[in-house]
């Protein structure tokens, strides 16, 4: 290797200096990532930079996205961010989208007008949709994410010679089949049992909050609490009066009554009822009744009387804790303010919210669903004798969040321009993968940044490869709607799908099409697979399916199944093959220095099935083992490697078999050309 040819010596060059003037670059995401991209990108030279991003600015951006001051609070992310960097180099050329990605006019041709893109996003959906026009544009893309300390940037490329053929790749944003990050708990830890904060909050945003304002048709755990219990039979309580319709408000019951039978029954009468189960107290301290009266502490009136709302300016429906004076998201709510919450918030939703209930779904940034969540789970840990959590953390921990950290956003920014420079360079071959660690994993590289050789890409991967997909489904059963919501638009991330079998099957969304033939495609939606035209979509059809924005095609081999365990299966369906996940390992679950805590498990981009409990094989016993019930978290962005799949060697070149081979995951690494 010459000295010209290696990268460092090449980025001091005046050559470059000149190309990252010129390079017309694309950033989508003007947030965390974005910010410190932005200004880190024009502060090395950058000067021609389009930005996309679909979000005005919160305050809750301000501690760490820092372009933004509080006065641009509602404004477009990306419209001032550009004019934040503009000030550090006014010759730069900003331009800026206020807009979703995923929206046509960012379609193959838009892509194609860019020497590299750059992402700065936060959900996998974004990530897939942007990574399938890249390759579809031939553009060269820099992937990354954070979560918490933990970061990476990932570089993805198809470079073509001359004749139009593929002379050097890399594997694409979906070419790893990522693993999903589970916690399990089993059920009947989360019904009866419970041992950790976490166990009780679950309880409450999963179960409680679900039971009490979420769609009535959607059985919860708590509904068959006792039911075909091991425990339960054998203290003969058959679970019978165990029902969804005990949290159902009677026709003459007031918001207040309602709201105290609630606390009356979850806190005193369920736990009298698990008190019942001798058995499970033999070797675990017995759980406390809570009494109301007790509870509120004599004299204290249970609810403010009057309006909704309150005495304290709160609108009807919007915060408990704003209607009651209570402040301080940092402290622990004293047991009393826990109740008081606790009745005034489903007073709230009753009386202030009337059409949201039955409806309603936990959003980790609605402070009245917090504020319940954190006053039923602080109940239930008094019940217990648990630890009682401030409702900053019970957010977090509901809300799967991780709280950002900007140093590690300005890592990320600083490693994505550095990856930028050296494809402008000319030296896609000295491309890494980065990861930064939240501890030293290997002993002897003792560092937290690991750069690893891209891997190579993967032949049956749905995006890049020409993988055929096999999908387990009752087609007797599901409609064409499910199949496109849950399979089509979720599993695989396509955004106008096309659908059509060789034997006559066609289905079409996008712009384009008449009247007439949106009219007879969404008729299509209500009847079941097996049904539709062409014979249907049944067992052993392939199905041929097509995104024409993203170029995106596959096609999906179906296999009908009727019979399904829904504690094994909840999802009613299994797609096989190298399907994209949503999900992704990351590197802080490998190893004895993971990060992994309730506390940290991160936000997903799909809010509605971050936590899913699932009763398993041996819930039957009573008290389950892990196996019994399942806590899934979705991993929200990055592709992340396990720890044990970053294997540098002593000098820190990436990709190398040492010491550690054993630890390197199963993805082939490319060799450094
Ligand atoms: N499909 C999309 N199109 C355009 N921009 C997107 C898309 N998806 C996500 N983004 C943007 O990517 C950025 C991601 O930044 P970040 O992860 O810091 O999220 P945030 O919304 O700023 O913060 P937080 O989620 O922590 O409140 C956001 O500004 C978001 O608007
Ligand atoms: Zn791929």
């Amino acid at each position: 290797m010459t000295v010209s040819s290696r990268w460092p010596s090449v980025a001091t060059s005046s050559q470059l200096k000149e190309k990252m003037q010129r390079a017309k670059v694309l950033c989508v995401g003007a947030g965390g990532i974005g910010c410190e991209l932005l200004k880190t990108l024009v502060l090395s030279g950058f000067e021609d930079i389009e930005v996309i991003d679909m979000d005005t600015i919160e305050t809750s951006n301000l501690n760490r996205q820092f372009l933004f001051r509080k006065h641009h609070v509602g404004q477009s992310k990306a419209q001032v961010a550009a004019e934040a960097v503009r000030v550090f180099r006014p010759n730069a050329q900003i331009s800026v989208y206020q807009g979703n990605v995923k929206e046509s006019r960012f379609d193959k041709a838009f892509f194609q007008r860019f020497a590299i893109v750059l992402n700065g996003l936060d959900n996998v959906e974004a990530r897939r949709h942007v990574n399938r026009l890249c390759l579809s544009a031939g553009t060269p893309l820099i992937e990354s994410g954070t979560e918490g300390y933990l970061g990476q940037v990932t570089v993805h490329y198809r470079l073509k010679n001359g004749a139009g053929e593929i002379q050097d790749a890399t594997e694409c944003f979906e070419c790893a089949p990522k693993q999903s990050r589970t916690k399990t708990y089993p059920v009947c830890t989360i019904r009866n049992t419970p041992e950790k904060p976490i166990h009780c909050i679950v309880w409450a945003k999963e179960l409680l909050f679900a039971r009490l304002f979420g769609r009535p048709d959607v059985a919860t755990d708590l509904d068959e609490a006792a039911a075909g219990e091991e425990g339960a039979e054998a203290n003969g309580d058959t679970g019978d009066h165990i029902s969804a319709s005990a949290f159902v408000r009677g026709p003459d019951e007031t918001a207040d009554t309602y709201a105290k039978r609630i606390f009356c029954r979850v806190f005193e009468e369920d736990i009298n009822r698990v008190l019942s189960m001798e058995d499970l107290w033999e070797t675990r301290e017995k759980p406390k009744p809570l009494h109301l009266a007790d509870t509120l502490g004599d004299g204290q009136p249970a609810l403010q009387n009057g309006s909704v709302g309150g005495e304290h300016g709160a609108a009807a429906g919007e915060s408990a804790c704003k209607a009651l004076g209570i402040s301080g998201a940092h402290r622990v709510w004293s047991l009393a303010e826990c109740a008081k919450v606790f009745l005034e918030s489903i007073k709230q939703y009753l009386e202030g919210r009337p059409t949201e209930v039955g409806e309603a779904v936990f959003d980790k940034e609605d402070d009245l669903a917090v504020e319940f969540v954190t006053a039923a789970a602080n109940l239930r840990a008094a019940n217990y004798g648990i630890p009682q959590q401030s409702l900053f953390i019970t957010k977090g921990m509901a809300g799967n969040i991780i709280h950002a950290i900007a140093t590690t956003n300005a890592i990320v920014g600083g490693l994505i321009v550095v990856e930028a420079m050296k494809i402008l360079a000319g030296k896609p071959e000295c491309s890494k993968a980065t990861f930064i660690l939240k501890h030293v994993t290997n002993p002897k590289a003792k560092r937290l940044l690991n750069a690893i050789s891209p891997g190579e890409p993967n032949p049956n991967c749905a995006a890049c490869g020409t993988a055929r997909l096999e999908l387990l489904i009752d087609t007797a059963k599901t409609s064409l709607e499910d199949l496109l919501s849950k399979v089509v638009k979720k599993k695989l991330s396509l955004v106008e799908p096309t659908l059509r079998t060789d034997e006559g099957f066609e289905y079409e969304e996008g712009e384009g099409l008449d009247d007439d033939e949106v009219a007879g495609n969404k008729a299509k939606l209500p009847i079941m697979l097996d049904q539709q035209s062409g014979g249907g979509l049944k067992h052993g059809t392939v199905l041929h399916v097509e995104d024409q924005v993203q170029e995106f095609k596959v096609q999906i081999e179906f296999s009908h199944k009727e019979d399904w365990d829904e504690e094994q299966d909840p999802e009613f369906f299994k797609l096989g093959g190298s399907v994209p996940q949503a999900t992704s390992k990351s590197a802080d679950e490998a190893g004895p220095s993971s990060a992994a805590g309730p506390s940290t498990a991160p936000a997903d981009e799909d809010d509605d099935d971050d936590i899913v409990i699932m009763d398993g094989p041996s819930a039957a016993d009573g008290v389950g083992t892990d196996d019994d019930v399942m806590i899934v978290d979705e991993v929200k962005p990055p592709t992340m490697l396990a720890a044990a799949d970053i294997a540098p060697d002593a000098n820190g070149s990436a990709g190398k078999r040492g010491a550690d081979a054993d630890l390197e995951g199963p993805r082939k690494r490319r060799k450094a050309s």
